[in-house]
């Protein structure tokens, strides 16, 4: 499994996460005359997101999308896109173009196939990745026991965005989500996998040696995802 590199503080684990997003999106720009870029929600990625948008990059040349969303407006407190906008899409960086995942279509379903669309139009494939991960393994949208998650997980699959149904009983997602898929992230040239907090550790060291059908950790390594784990104990 990928060792997990330390940090001694948030701020030293935020700015390695950031500097090696901006190095890889700078490369792409370099190789192909524009990048594009894949982050999550959550309340980890906000100082790496703040840190990024300082980057020396041109930023025209850079597409911001997400690896999940609920399946909410911009104007919702849920949004992952208004943190996006919010945190990452300031200053310079706000000449980058943002690919949402939600928008108002009939059903989930169809808001994915035509996010689908958007992110193939956009190349298809993802420079670099940003992953969080909850307490209980998931990342992207991700999540135990959803009927979403075998496909999701599927690695033979093509690259694409599925509607996520919310879980039964109360179980974990709340509200409908849109989530790109195994493939997405297996064909990524990085992926960084930003985790805060002594209990993701363990998580991680548990998930990682888990089952790659029905554990999204375990199904990355299985699928030989370009995964970099970075952890700080955080303060
Ligand atoms: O919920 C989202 O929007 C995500 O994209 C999700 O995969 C997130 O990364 C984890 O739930 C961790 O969330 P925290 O960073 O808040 O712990």
């Amino acid at each position: 499994m990928p060792e997990i590199e330390v940090f001694a503080t948030t701020d030293d684990w935020a700015e390695a996460c950031a500097s090696r997003l901006a190095s890889d999106l700078s490369a792409a720009i370099t190789a192909n005359g524009r990048a594009l870029f894949a982050g999550p929600g959550g309340s980890t990625p906000a100082p790496i997101y703040a840190r990024l948008a300082e980057a020396r990059l041109e930023w025209s040349s850079v597409a911001v999308t997400l690896i999940d969303e609920r399946y909410v407006p911009e104007t919702s407190p849920e949004s992952n896109a208004r943190l996006i906008r919010d945190v990452l899409l300031t200053g310079p960086a706000a000449a980058a173009r943002f690919v949402p995942l939600y928008s108002p279509a009939v059903t989930v379903d169809r808001a994915a196939a035509v996010a689908a669309a958007a992110l193939r139009a956009e190349g298809g494939r993802f420079d670099t990745v940003l992953l969080g991960m909850g307490e209980d393994g998931h990342i992207c949208s991700m999540f135990p026991d959803s009927p979403t998650l075998k496909t999701l997980l599927t690695p033979t699959l093509a690259p694409t965005v599925l509607g996520v149904p919310p879980g039964r009983d109360g179980a974990a997602p709340t509200i409908e989500r849109l989530s790109v898929n195994l493939a997405y992230l297996a064909q990524a040239g990085r992926v960084i996998l930003a985790l805060k907090g002594a209990a993701k550790r363990t998580v991680y060291e548990r998930e990682a040696l888990g089952d790659p059908k029905v554990q999204p950790i375990a199904a990355l390594i299985a699928a030989g995802v370009p995964l970099e784990v970075l952890w700080t104990e955080g303060s």
